[in-house]
């Protein structure tokens, strides 16, 4: 298996576009990610939250997979792929499924939700997760979705584990946890942002890039935040921003002010349940065939979609 820390940038947690009778509009999402990759994505997420994958058929995931390696091998693009549930038999395999995708650079793997083990509990679950899976894991933590508190210590003892490349870092507030993971994270270890109006503070603390439905929107002014803050770094790919790096004032006024903007917009795009608005103001935009979602999901209000597009407006005019 080849550990390779996950690219800097914004990686974009796919959609799944519907067509208007309710089938995955494979035509629509492979158009999708291609645009999303020319606008500045570093790579793309195939299955997250957001593909709204738990309400996706065995048949429809497979299709969605291929149709987003075929992308990402025609573009040289990393994809890491979704998989892994609160069963670590289940993880186990899901994971070896992965053999067959080669282009598969990661897999996105959430902390096991809902059954709330130990912390020893939930390191020896991505222990033997690690150690079997034909790629690296970035986990996902998001402790409001799997009720499963994780803190700095054992988030570096998990990213210090072979085979674990990563943390999407989506605990809904940064605190000092999240300074005392920043400001020591194990070797080759990326922490990727996961709460998209958190995203321009936790750059500022030190995150390689971010994992990120917002991105959908306005792709190329999230890139551009990441090379903000990056700009000023010396240390080599692979490695975190250390003490010293220097940000020019310019930049860093710029970074800042970009960051309150895309803020704002992601807190319009998440003015409902994710992904409803994104798919309203995508297909507005004409870029995917419907704005439909799958239940328990409702579709996003027109003043929902409207309030997004002002916003993006204002920041792409
Ligand atoms: O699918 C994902 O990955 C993401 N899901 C989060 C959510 O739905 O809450 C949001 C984040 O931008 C990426």
């Amino acid at each position: 298996m080849e550990i390779s820390t996950p690219a800097r940038g914004v990686h974009i947690p796919l959609i799944t576009p519907f067509t208007g009778t309710g089938e995955v509009a494979l035509d629509a999402l492979e158009r999708l990610a291609h645009e999303l990759l020319d606008e500045g994505a570093a790579g793309l997420v195939a299955l997250g939250t957001t593909a709204e994958v738990a309400t996706l058929t065995t048949e429809e995931k497979q299709s969605v997979v291929d149709v987003v390696a075929r992308v990402c091998r025609e573009r040289d693009a990393p994809l890491i792929v979704g998989a892994g549930s609160n069963d670590t038999a289940a993880s186990r395999e899901a994971l070896a499924a992965l053999r067959k995708v080669p282009e598969a650079v990661a897999a996105l793997t959430l902390v096991p939700y809902f059954t709330r083990p130990s912390e020893a509990g939930v390191i020896a679950h991505f222990t033997e997760l690690a150690a079997d899976s034909p790629v690296p894991l970035v986990i996902y933590h998001v402790p409001y979705r799997t009720g499963q508190e994780l803190g700095a210590e054992a988030l570096r003892k998990l990213g210090a584990l072979p085979g674990i490349v990563g943390v999407k870092y989506a605990t809904g507030a940064l605190n000092a946890s999240t300074a005392d993971l920043m400001a020591d994270p194990p070797d080759g270890f990326a922490v990727l942002a996961g709460d998209d109006v958190l995203f321009a503070p936790l750059l500022a603390m030190g995150a390689r890039g971010g994992i990120l439905a917002s991105a959908h929107l306005a792709t190329a002014r999230f890139a551009e935040l990441v090379r903000l803050w990056h700009a000023g770094d010396t240390t080599h790919e692979g490695d975190t921003t250390h003490e010293g790096d220097t940000t020019h004032e310019g930049d860093t006024a710029h970074a800042r002010g970009l960051g309150h903007r895309l803020a704002t917009l992601s807190a319009a795009l998440f003015a409902e349940p994710n992904p409803t608005v994104i798919k309203g103001v995508l297909h507005a935009q004409g870029r995917i065939p419907s704005p439909a979602v799958r239940l328990p999901l409702l579709p996003a209000g027109p003043e929902s979609i409207s309030a997004a597009l002002r916003v993006l407006d204002s920041l792409t005019r």
